[in-house]
């Protein structure tokens, strides 16, 4: 493993503006025509993608030039969902496609000549190569050993871009990993999770370490607990057979919630580089306590109420057996100064009553005295979706009340920024990755560490002692317990779970905490 900041600092990165090809290796697949190319269009479309590059789709399916262009042409849109044709047609020009093996040279010969032409008629002595391998992670091995041999920028600079998932479990991740070390040097692979290129996570260094205020009250001293949840209103609908092996925990909180607890629990970097920002995350991951399995609250969805949607197990291609965890909330420990002793939960659902990526900060009351059943302060960071940050503060009912009621300050992103582009997570990591900036990317290291911290409950839940999942209804909240689960976390529902936000209009002042 390199983990080591000298490893990328001494390579200073040059940015991929004209002289550049990207080849999206597995473009007839679902990741290139969704995220890929859209992406690819977005930063055309802004003007972040030099109209003077060439674009190769690659992949073993037979289609043309033509056919390519057909299947991803409906998803480039505007991010309203416009179309805009003119840009559309514009960007398309750029594209074309290759049909080859993955894993025998035939392919990257002929890639290597449009390449190759591509450079020439632009008098192109450095070219700039990116690879973005939009692949089930079984093909990885052999388009990277390809890439090296065949078709690697010798003379120029070489970037390869990798999907998740990054192994299965520990083992599995560092046979990958030792695959893929010799082939290329750590500031040439992007291994993308794409929460990392979510507007909201981008602001988390910003937000904590910019701000006294929260700076100074980020600690155990004044918090009382933390959770991220994620939830999804659909099910496996079709995927089963492929989630039965993966699961909730592998699917999206080894990797995307993980990134989004250690950004948020790491020590300040030294600098806003890639490096420090990554050694930082490394440190605090280093510093969890193993996961406790009494600690942990697993589920499996079932038919919704009215039976309208399935439930998991009626999919066909899951075994009728199967323990697979489609809900999970996991306590974890931070043993080091900051947060010793402060509940963590993380928590993840699919099938659930709404679809909402959120962070809640829940504060410590204040002492008792002049107040009687005050509620505490909770920061609420809204990652998905509609962007928002919102602060629950008491302050006084307006008007002859005295009484004090939950608002907040609230900075709901479609309010605060009118007409401003945000982009989209594989927007704003491809640009990253044009840059050569590494901060928004997985280091192998952080990896390493966090399959360390989730291998055991996974090989705990997959083996013979596994509990059995909680079942939940389709379209419900989660397993019934879930509410314990996060009170014996001391999540603290407030007003009996009455607040919405947001609340603009104070309605029921007699309900108001008195002072
Ligand atoms: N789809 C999504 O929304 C997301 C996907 N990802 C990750 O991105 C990667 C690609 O995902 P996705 O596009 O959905 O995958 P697909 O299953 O659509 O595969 C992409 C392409 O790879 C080729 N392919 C499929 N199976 C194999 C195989 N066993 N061996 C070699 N080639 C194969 C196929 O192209 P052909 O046969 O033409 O060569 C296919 O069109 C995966 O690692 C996935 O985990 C990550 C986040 C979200
Ligand atoms: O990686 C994955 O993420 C998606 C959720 O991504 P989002 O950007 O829509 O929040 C999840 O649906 C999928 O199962 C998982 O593989």
């Amino acid at each position: 493993m390199s983990g080591s900041s000298e490893s990328i600092a001494d390579h200073k990165p040059v940015e991929f503006k004209e002289n550049t090809s990207i080849v999206v290796f597995g473009a007839s697949g679902d990741l290139s025509k969704k995220k890929t190319f859209p992406a690819l269009f977005g930063l055309f479309r802004e003007g972040f993608l030099d109209p003077s590059c060439k674009i190769i789709g690659y992949a073993r399916s037979k289609l043309s030039d033509e056919d390519l262009k057909e299947k991803i042409k409906p998803h480039l849109k505007k991010p309203n969902g416009d179309k805009d044709d003119e840009k559309v047609e514009q960007f398309l020009q750029l594209v074309s496609y290759i049909s080859g093996p993955y894993d025998q040279d035939e392919g990257y010969h002929a890639l290597l000549k449009v390449l190759e032409e591509y450079e020439s008629a632009n008098s192109i002595e450095r070219p700039h190569r990116l690879f973005y391998l939009a692949l089930p992670p079984s093909a990885f091995v052999s388009v990277c050993t390809q890439i090296k041999k065949l078709v690697y920028a010798e003379h120029g600079e070489t970037r390869v871009v990798v999907e998740k998932p990054f192994g299965h479990d520990l083992q599995s991740f560092r046979d990958m990993q030792k695959d893929l070390a010799p082939l290329f040097r750590e500031d040439e692979l992007f291994r993308i999770d794409h929460y990392l290129g979510k507007e909201m996570v981008k602001n988390l260094v910003l937000m904590r370490f910019a701000n006294t205020f929260l700076n100074a009250a980020w600690n155990k001293e004044n918090i009382e607990n933390i959770q991220i949840s994620f939830k999804e209103p659909f099910g496996t609908e079709g995927r089963g057979g492929y989630f039965d092996e993966i699961g909730i925990i592998r699917d999206v909180m080894q990797n995307h919630l993980l990134q989004v607890l250690t950004l948020l629990t790491m020590e300040r970097p030294v600098s806003y580089d890639a490096e420090s920002i990554r050694d930082e995350k490394v440190r605090v991951l280093k510093a969890f306590a193993p996961i406790d399995h009494n600690d942990i609250l697993v589920g499996q969805y079932g038919k919704s109420e009215d039976g309208s949607k399935p439930g998991y197990l009626d999919d066909d291609t899951v075994d009728p057996n199967s323990k697979c965890v489609t809900f999970a909330a996991l306590g974890f420990k931070i043993q080091n100064e900051r947060w010793d002793g402060v509940p963590i939960v993380m928590r993840a659902g699919k099938a659930l009553n709404e679809g909402k990526v959120e962070i809640r900060v829940q504060f410590k009351g204040v002492p008792s005295g002049i107040f009687s059943d005050i509620s505490r302060n909770e920061l609420v960071m809204r990652i998905q979706p509609d962007e928002a940050i919102y602060l629950k503060c008491n302050s006084k009912t307006p008007g002859l009340s005295t009484a004090s009621r939950v608002t907040e300050l609230d900075l709901t992103y479609a309010r605060r920024y009118k007409n401003f582009w945000i982009p989209e997570a594989y927007e704003s990591l491809i640009k990253d990755v044009m840059t050569g900036d590494h901060s928004n990317f997985v280091r192998d290291d952080e990896l390493d560490v966090s399959w360390k911290l989730f291998t055991p409950l996974l090989k705990y839940l997959e083996g013979p002692d596994a509990p059995t999942p909680e079942g939940y209804a389709y379209g419900s909240r989660g397993p019934k317990n879930l509410t314990q689960y996060l009170e014996s976390h001391k999540y603290a529902f407030e007003n009996g779970g009455v607040y919405q936000w947001p609340v603009a209009t104070p309605d029921m002042p007699s309900n108001a905490s008195k002072m």
